[in-house]
């Protein structure tokens, strides 16, 4: 990757979490001693490429995000903690009028994504300083049902088209801030990609891991929390050998 662009990332966090029926939101809870979202963050906030950070969370959690997670995590590299919006592309938009002017390509992580591995950050990002856009996106390994309201069957879906899109999504800041500023008020989209798609940019795929989970239940949680338990046993015994 070109390291003379400048790269930020915002990291979004600021839904509510309503599937994990929780009363705090997921991407608060504690995860191995930290929360989901400080997870989220830290391999960004470790990247040589990353020159700024964005943090959008609900308005509520400003002031809680700015001491109980950029300070107390020292996470030097987040410059802004902003108010996020009602749906996750409109958090993004925060996020988009937070960022220098000066910035090359722009990435955004779901701050509901604890496991992200650094080497997948640095694949995706020079697959996007390549092509313009690119995106984690994991196979599919199961067989793909289309089913009717009831869980009927109705149909097999060709599994070999299809990918699971993850974060982090990394896009030249122009086509971003672009693709955002056409993206027609009311359309539904749950990922940066499509908003991108709509403007008829092209964005790449680059295959991830599937541990990369956006945690969404409390199933979730007991997968990474597991998850993160072996990566500390293995850095351990690395050290102990
Ligand atoms: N208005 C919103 C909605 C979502 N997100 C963020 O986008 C990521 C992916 O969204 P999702 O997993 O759907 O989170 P929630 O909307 O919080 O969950 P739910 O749909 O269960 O309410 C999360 O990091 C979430 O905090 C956001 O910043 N602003
Ligand atoms: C952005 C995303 O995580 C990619 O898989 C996903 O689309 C978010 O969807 P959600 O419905 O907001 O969880």
């Amino acid at each position: 990757m070109d390291n003379q662009k400048k790269v930020a990332v915002i990291i979004v966090a600021g839904g509510s979490g309503k599937r994990m029926n929780s009363p705090v939101p997921k991407q608060f809870l504690m995860l191995n001693q930290k929360p989901v979202l400080a997870h989220a963050i830290q391999p960004f906030n470790e990247s040589p490429r990353v020159h700024q950070m964005i943090l959008v969370v609900p308005e509520k959690d400003v002031t809680y995000c700015q001491v109980d997670i950029v300070e107390t995590y020292q996470f030097h590299k987040v410059t802004n903690v902003v108010a996020g919006g009602s749906e996750r592309i409109d958090s993004v938009k925060k996020g988009l009028e937070a960022i220098e002017e000066t910035v090359d390509y722009i990435a955004i992580h779901d701050g509901a994504r604890p496991l992200i591995h650094q080497e997948d950050i640095e694949r995706v990002f020079d697959k996007a300083l390549e092509t313009g856009g690119a995106i984690l996106a994991s196979q599919m390994t199961d067989t793909v049902k289309k089913i009717e309201e009831k869980g009927e069957i109705v149909g097999t879906l060709p599994r070999s088209e299809l990918v699971l899109a993850q974060t982090p999504q990394i896009f030249c800041a122009e086509w971003l801030k672009n693709a955002y500023r056409c993206f027609p008020p009311g359309k539904v989209a749950t990922d940066d990609a499509s908003v991108l798609e709509c403007a008829g940019y092209s964005v790449h795929t680059v295959c991830g891991k599937h541990i990369n989970i956006k945690i969404t239940t409390s199933e979730d949680l007991e997968i990474a929390a597991y998850t993160l338990n072996r990566r500390s046993g293995e850095n351990e015994n690395r050290h102990r050998f």
